[in-house]
């Protein structure tokens, strides 16, 4: 129980933190000044030995991260101060900046310093020698408010929520309207949250929790905090977090750069496979069937399925030479020889060439060689070899390699099977008809489900010399990215070129002496990649830890290819099982990861929603009782007053009516953002209805978010939330699929505020064909 100090702060009191806070500012502004010219010095400096140059791009990386970094910290920059009992002052801020004049005392305290740590956990049954707990809230570098809470036992009132830390922040915070954008939480992290974002790096944690219960907040931070307290090692090896969609990781993409965290590569699961970017629609069908551990299998046949033997001998004509025959027995004893050698397919071809080479040689050997006397050959071992070398160059000889064992991209081997219904056949004997019809399609991109079988494939056929290539490519694509990103960064410090010039009369900024390419060729001497793009580039990267969000939505393929990325098995599982809307999604946590870990993974779960008002959360537990009756909702941390509206309307009017709540709803927000969640159906006719009467709403598959009204499928609306939600036909959102009530509860979770549901009278809709149903998620997460 802490007091929350009477009383609204004096004007001293504010004016005392304001001076304190400006000079903070002060400081930031001569670190960000000093880093930038630094960097300039070092873009201008030219020539030097390989090794001054090496340094010199090192020192261009630092302090363009470090411009960066001090441009990121600029909102909030020092949100809290801590009073501790022995009469210590702390103030908590986004960064750690030190008295570098005196004697290196900190004026700043980083949030994820130990010493920090009080901020969030100190209450006044435990206050950690915490007598003051101050929230300090800013607008741009302006103090405009603080509150106080004095861990006092003694003094102390019972609240509504003695959990609680920072209640009037925490409440400010979740009640401020929508920006399409999530922001970071780290003035108000609770202790729960806390908890789980300082837990150890190595093993694998689960964090299960129901909607709104901070689940991707805890993930981003938990990044920010293991970079912060595992620098030296992440830096290196990298992080990398996945989410379901592109949509999401533009919601989040500004939270770790708020906290001065620049190093996380975000990707969905349709970009892990470095070179294709998979974003090709197909039935959910499709994509749960290619998500099953079979296409482990369907995939291993499809290689052997490409190392032939012929039927007939086949004819090798060489020129100026006669014709060579290579009989089907021995390209039998080849394959098996190839296949014995344990390598992948592209690297067993090696093995396979010497036995066909020297069938073929001997034969050449056998006629050019024999005695007109009938002995023993003529040929020294020298020759024979001479004539190996020979027949390896024969483009003729090279092309019926190329043809009974063909050195395959993964790309190369997908396309090939799904064209052809034969192959898709003869690999997956074990599919029913329907399944292997459905595997069936024409080359032209790929789905998200396909990215976990073309990592399968890449380790089934091994690596080859063109994929290096393409490796390559791709490097020198993300070099010259991140060339023309440093000059970027030069220019935007150029009115500090020119105050630094300007005394010696000379006024040339950076970007007029060097152009991307130029600092490209220097990168490309060092290689001064970002670890973030190396990994990206380079399919066999072991990430020094990996956070996966929605994570109930990853398929068992999906599972094998991110504990490939992740050897050390050094990870962050963030979902709930509840709101699984893939159909080869994970029904339990302990069934996706015992194929991995055994039961050697550690399970924490979150159980206040901050997003989901109390009037709301009661609408969605009845669905959650449909999902499965043992599973509680989170509890609501707050309650909006506004009560759920559940209106009934004529099936053939739901556009119409629509339209007319979504237009009320918009004009009713004064800041904040309008949800409309749709089934997957009708996000055609009713979208195209509500743009033509709200012209500003954003529809389409990666909506605009900060639009002031988006129109989304619940798969779309995953992650995501919205000031007021308006649902629209819930009863067909659960006939679309068989996990049709986790995607309704899904849905109505998305609301900070207001929430409309829209359900059409029965009768004209057309019945939708009956889907399967699934057996219920597990009662309990494990
Ligand atoms: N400690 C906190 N302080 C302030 N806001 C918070 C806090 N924890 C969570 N929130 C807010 O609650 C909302 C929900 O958080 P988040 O999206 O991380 O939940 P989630 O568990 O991932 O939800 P879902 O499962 O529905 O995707 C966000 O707006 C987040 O900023």
């Amino acid at each position: 129980m802490s007091r929350h100090s009477g009383g609204s702060p004096s004007d001293d009191e504010i004016g005392r933190e304001q001076e304190y806070v400006s000079m903070l500012y002060q400081r930031l502004d001569d670190l960000r000044d000093q880093a930038a010219t630094r960097l300039t010095e070092q873009l201008r400096s030219t020539g030097g030995t390989l090794q001054a140059r090496s340094q010199r791009d090192s020192s261009v990386r630092m302090y363009a991260d470090q411009v960066e970094q001090f441009s990121a910290v600029e909102n909030g920059l020092c949100f809290g101060r801590l009073d501790t009992d022995s009469d210590q002052r702390h103030y908590i801020g986004r960064i750690g900046i030190f008295d570098t004049e005196g004697d290196y005392e900190p004026l700043l305290m980083d949030w994820r310093a130990p010493a920090a740590r009080a901020f969030y956990l100190a209450t006044a049954a435990n206050p950690q020698g915490i007598r003051r707990r101050r929230h300090l809230r800013t607008r741009q570098r302006k103090v405009v408010g603080l509150n106080d809470e004095v861990l006092d036992l003694a003094t102390a009132s019972p609240t509504a929520h003695e959990e609680v830390t920072g209640e009037a922040s925490l409440l400010a915070a979740l009640n401020a309207g929508r920006t399409g954008r999530m922001r970071d939480i780290v003035q108000t992290i609770q202790a729960e949250q806390d908890r789980i974002i300082r837990a150890d790096l190595p093993g694998v944690l689960v964090v299960q929790g129901g909607p709104g219960t901070g689940k991707t907040a805890v993930a981003l931070h938990r990044a920010a905090y293991l970079l912060y307290t595992h620098r030296r090692e992440l830096s290196t090896r990298g992080v990398l977090l996945v989410g379901p969609n592109v949509t999401f990781l533009r919601y989040i993409s500004q939270v770790l750069p708020a906290l001065a965290e620049t190093g996380v590569l975000l990707r969905t699961q349709g970009d892990l496979f470095p070179g294709v970017s998979a974003h090709r629609a197909e039935p959910a069908t499709t994509a749960a069937l290619k998500g099953r551990l079979t296409m482990v299998e369907v995939l291993a046949n499809a290689v052997r399925d490409r190392q032939r033997v012929p039927d007939e001998p086949m004819e090798i004509e060489l020129p100026q030479r006669e014709v060579l025959v290579l009989d089907p027995a021995t390209v039998h004893a080849a394959r098996d020889r190839a296949r014995r050698s344990g390598r992948p397919h592209n690297l067993a071809r090696a093995v396979f060439d010497i036995e066909v080479i020297h069938a073929l040689a001997d034969q050449v050997a056998e006629r050019i060689g024999a005695d007109p006397l009938g002995g023993e050959n003529l040929l020294e071992e020298a020759d024979r070899a001479e004539i190996r070398r020979e027949l390896r160059e024969e483009p003729e000889v090279r092309a019926a390699l190329d043809e009974l064992w063909p050195v395959l991209t993964p790309q190369r081997l997908l396309a090939d099977l799904y064209a052809a219904p034969e192959r898709i056949d003869t690999a997956a004997p074990m599919l029913t008809a329907a399944e292997r019809a459905a595997l069936h399609r024409e080359p032209g991109g790929w789905t998200p489900a396909d990215v976990p079988l073309l990592d399968e494939a890449a380790e089934l056929l091994g690596e080859d010399d063109r994929a290096a290539a393409a490796r390559r490519d791709r490097i020198r694509a993300l070099q010259r990215e991140y060339a023309e990103g440093v000059l970027e960064i030069a220019r935007g410090s150029r009115s500090i070129d020119v105050e630094d010039e300007a005394e010696g009369g000379e006024i040339l900024g950076v970007t007029d002496l060097l152009d991307a390419d130029r600092l490209l060729e220097r990168q490309e001497e060092a290689d001064r990649l970002t670890t973030a793009q190396r990994a990206a580039a380079d399919r066999g990267w072991a990430f020094g830890h990996v956070i996966v969000d929605e994570a109930q939505e990853l398929s068992p393929m999906a599972w094998r290819l991110l504990m490939r990325r992740c050897p050390s098995r050094s990870m962050t599982i963030v979902g709930d099982v509840a709101q699984t809307g893939a159909l080869a999604g994970t029904p339990s946590w302990a069934e996706a990861l015992a194929p991995y870990v055994a039961d050697r993974w550690r399970l924490t779960e979150l159980t206040v929603s901050y997003r989901t008002p109390a009037e709301i959360m009661e609408v969605a537990a009845e669905v959650l009782a449909e999902i499965d009756p043992t599973l509680r909702p989170p509890r609501a941390v707050r309650s909006s007053g506004f009560a759920p509206q559940q209106r009934a309307v004529p099936a053939e009017s739901l556009g119409a009516e629509l339209v007319a709540v979504a237009t009320a709803e918009a004009a009713g927000l004064t800041d904040g953002r309008l949800g409309v969640i749709v089934p997957a159906g009708r996000l055609d006719d009713l979208g195209t209805a509500l743009t033509a009467a709200l012209p500003e709403a954003a529809v389409g598959e990666q909506p605009e978010l900060e639009s002031r009204v988006v129109v989304l499928t619940v798969a779309e609306a995953k992650g995501l939330e919205f000031d007021s939600v308006i649902v629209a036909d819930p009863d067909r959102i659960i006939a679309e699929s068989p996990r049709g009530p986790s995607d309704l509860y899904v849905a109505l979770t998305r609301a900070t505020q207001r929430l409309t549901t829209l359900t059409p009278t029965p009768t004209p809709t057309p019945a939708l064909p009956p889907t399967p149903t699934l057996p219920p998620t597990r009662a309990h997460p494990r």
